[in-house]
């Protein structure tokens, strides 16, 4: 196995390895980290796929990206272990709606939302890699997130040695199941944060800590700008493709999308050889990306509070990789463009990978609450309203019928009891695992958005690190 070298979208980072990707956040030039070359798989050994377990599978996926940074055998036992805690045992598993349709569910991890998938492994590989440093320096991550990210990370992070989480939510905006699967936890490595503004702004201020550092502090990110999040993300669409004897015949994927980071993983899996027809983007009323893919402009407006909060997102930090994939030259000037106007048009390169490749669709509150109820009266399942915007997507595709379309199951529907309630009429049961959440006292501080505001609390966790 050999080294994985990785180079920023902003085009005037050195290139960095994978040990240095994963233990850090945005490049020094402010981009994002994203391997040289994506690795292709042979189609035999995409066929093999199928017959394996799924940490086998991720192990397998995985490597392509860590390289020779962790022994293979140590990579198969770390994803034995991030994968050992999920309550179904395919981990992963996929379930039929009606016709063509399919739900992949991503819910069955320890906080109950896809985010595990990822960071499950992210948390082992950064303790084996800091663990490996003798006298090294300890890691303070800070993060953001609209909901999910949040609880995942800090499930993945508690209690380890030499490593301190500062995590950011939007105050009021995340689902009450969400914020308290974040607050209640009692580690002392961990410190949540409710921010005075909106996702956008907790992302922002992550952004500017990254650029300007804090102090001397070794600053890591959770969120999916750390490239080990999206490849987390990629084996279940390879896993989705061999339930379906798929890995040789289109299929398509309607993925609910917040930061860009679920559907990029999906295009990464096509370019490392899964035949996926179709990425369908789906979002709710904060329609930016379908909106971009049908005109080609990339314009920021003010993130609206919708039932489906985790994708309340104007920003979509990963479709920079998007964009730098289809024509690297143009894409810093465009982060440019975004960050002093708001927007930006995209390239003829770039117009033709979304042609080719990807479909967007929005779903507004009605449309959101409609696909909740199509799913339990056609297929008895009940569903969140994430994956309700998916599946509005999905079923609202023009792709020939013979083509599976698999919508990914993001969270589980317990995690938004009220939106699933006003839409079903009903409360879905709380799984085992969510109902500890209720008793425990909660433990955030709330702050201005404002990056000072948050680097006097990473100073503070610092503190407790050394
Ligand atoms: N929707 C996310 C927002 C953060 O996205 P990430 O994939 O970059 O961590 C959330 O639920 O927090």
């Amino acid at each position: 196995m050999s080294a994985i070298r990785y180079v920023s979208t902003r085009g005037s980072a050195e290139r960095a390895s994978f040990r240095d990707v994963v233990l850090s956040g945005t490049a020094p030039d402010g981009g994002l980290w994203m391997p040289a070359d994506i690795p292709r798989l042979p189609k035999a050994r995409i066929a093999d796929l199928a017959e394996l377990p799924y940490p086998d599978l991720a192990a397998l996926i995985l490597s392509a990206f860590v390289g020779d940074a962790i022994p293979d055998e140590r990579l198969f036992e770390i994803c034995q272990e991030a994968y050992a805690g999920f309550d179904d045992p395919e981990v992963a598993p996929l379930v039929p709606l009606a016709g063509r349709h399919w739900l992949l569910e991503l819910f069955h991890g320890p906080t109950l939302a896809f985010k595990d998938f990822a960071l499950q492994v992210v948390g082992r590989i950064m303790a084996e890699l800091i663990d490996a440093e003798e006298g090294g320096q300890p890691l303070v991550l800070v993060g953001a997130t609209s909901g999910d990210t949040g609880s995942a990370a800090i499930a993945a992070i508690a209690d380890r040695a030499n490593i301190g989480l500062v995590m950011l939510h939007p105050e009021g905006r995340v689902s009450e199941v969400q914020r308290r699967q974040m607050t209640t936890v009692d580690a002392p490595n961990i410190v949540n944060l409710a921010v005075k503004g909106s996702f956008d702004d907790c992302q922002r201020i992550v952004k500017q800590l990254f650029a300007s550092g804090v102090g001397d502090l070794r600053l890591g990110a959770v969120n999916s700008i750390n490239w080990l999040r999206i490849a987390g993300q990629v084996p279940y669409y390879f896993a989705a493709a061999a339930k379906l004897n798929a890995v040789d015949r289109p299929l398509a994927f309607a993925v609910p999308t917040g930061n860009f980071g679920n559907a990029f993983a999906g295009h990464v899996a096509r370019a490392m050889g899964l035949p996926v027809e179709r990425l369908i983007v789906a979002s709710n009323a904060n329609a930016i990306l379908p909106r971009t893919i049908a005109t080609g402009l990339y314009e920021r407006g003010e993130a609206l509070a919708t039932s489906a909060p985790a994708m309340d997102i104007q920003v979509a930090s990963n479709f920079e990789r998007l964009l730098f994939d289809a024509d690297p030259a143009a894409t810093p000037g465009q982060m440019e463009l975004l960050s002093q106007e708001g927007r930006f048009h995209l390239t003829a390169p770039q117009r033709r990978v979304l042609d080719a490749m990807f479909a967007g669709a929005s779903a507004h509150e009605g449309a959101i609450a409609d696909a909740m109820r199509w799913a339990r009266d056609r297929a008895g399942q009940v569903i969140d309203p994430h994956t309700a915007a998916g599946l509005h997507a999905a079923l609202a595709s023009d792709l020939p019928h013979d083509v599976p379309i698999v919508t990914l199951a993001t969270a589980h529907p317990a995690k938004f009891p009220d939106a699933v309630a006003e839409a079903l009429g009903e409360r879905p049961a709380a799984p085992e695992r969510l109902r500890a959440i209720f008793g425990r006292e909660e433990r955030y501080a709330t702050v201005e958005a404002d990056p000072k505001a948050v680097a006097s609390h990473l100073e503070d966790i610092a503190r407790t690190l050394a």
